[in-house]
């Protein structure tokens, strides 16, 4: 689901404050987590509460990606992907619990923390009146780069994604495929620790899918971190060593995929967790004569 985001203050303390009212499932949320977070993870996130209105998004969820994992999170629509992800990365302030990167409080050193992450955010508009190339080039920039490494890294990362030819074509102007592209490399420039990826191969043809994932392997190999979420259970099963199933926006099952399946595929476990699966009734008038 595409977010609008908060750009509420990011002050030191678990970013706390009882919210008002009590939503429609008569939960209230609050901080229960007893469990500390884990300093030596990627990220560690401890009670993670977020409400719309009424609808609890994201209720109490824990979670630790080890450093050098390849952790894929998947569940259900609206299972409160989107809404963890972006708590996780400082673009969504929670309703009640902790984020920390790598030991550092994000919401209470959100510079410090976020230096480290690479994000691709799902449904975020970017600034699209620039051309691929100066995506992200000021995305290195804003990073305190300098130019020429800007310049040298740019390049590869736009070689890498198949966007060469596309280099000085306005954003606006991208495919939804080749904007997903952009806005991967310009998560990419800064070379991140962790990279946070909502949705990456959403609009992506083969190709470029393969690619990205040949890159992202590298870059786990060489010890980094990737969470991605992703409806494709296949392409979790095959391209992860973590997996997170969320619905109703807690954390159902989590550890290395072979745990998380038992015997299972990956996806029948997910349907076997998350259930859902229905008949279609009611729908006889579509049926061809
Ligand atoms: N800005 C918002 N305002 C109101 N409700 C929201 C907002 N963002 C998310 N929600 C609601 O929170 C719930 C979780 O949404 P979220 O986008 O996190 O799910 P998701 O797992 O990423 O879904 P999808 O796989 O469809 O992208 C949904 O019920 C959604 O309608």
């Amino acid at each position: 689901m595409r977010m609008t985001f908060e750009t509420g203050p990011q002050t030191g303390e678990p970013a706390g404050g009882r919210a008002p009212g009590t939503p429609s499932d008569g939960v209230t949320p609050e901080p229960t987590t007893t469990r500390p977070p884990d300093p030596g993870a990627a990220l560690s996130l401890r009670g993670l509460w977020k409400r719309f209105g009424q609808k609890v998004a994201v209720r109490d969820l824990d979670l630790d990606v080890p450093v050098g994992s390849f952790y894929g999170l998947v569940g259900p629509n609206g299972a409160g992907k989107t809404t963890t992800l972006s708590m996780a990365t400082g673009l969504l302030r929670p309703d009640f619990g902790t984020v920390q990167v790598r030991g550092t409080d994000l919401w209470a050193h959100p510079e410090q923390a976020k230096a480290t992450l690479g994000i691709l955010p799902d449904g975020v508009r970017l600034f699209d009146r620039l051309t691929g190339l100066q995506l992200v080039t000021y995305a290195g920039l804003l990073r305190g780069m300098d130019r020429d490494t800007v310049a040298e890294r740019a390049k590869s990362l736009l070689a890498a994604m198949d966007l060469t030819a596309d280099a000085n074509t306005y954003v606006v102007d991208y495919s939804a495929g080749m904007t997903k592209k952009i806005a991967l490399a310009s998560a990419m420039i800064h070379a991140p620790r962790t990279l946070v990826l909502d949705e990456p191969f959403e609009a992506v043809d083969p190709v470029s899918a393969a690619n990205i994932r040949d890159i992202l392997a590298d870059y786990v190999t060489s010890g980094g971190t990737v969470i991605v979420s992703s409806h494709v259970m296949d392409l979790v099963q095959r391209m992860c060593d973590h997996v997170a199933i969320v619905g109703a926006g807690q954390v159902l099952a989590a550890g290395t995929v072979d745990e998380v399946r038992g015997d299972q595929t990956l996806e029948d476990r997910f349907v076997d967790l998350v259930g859902g699966r229905t008949r279609a009734e009611g729908l006889e008038w579509l049926h061809s004569s």
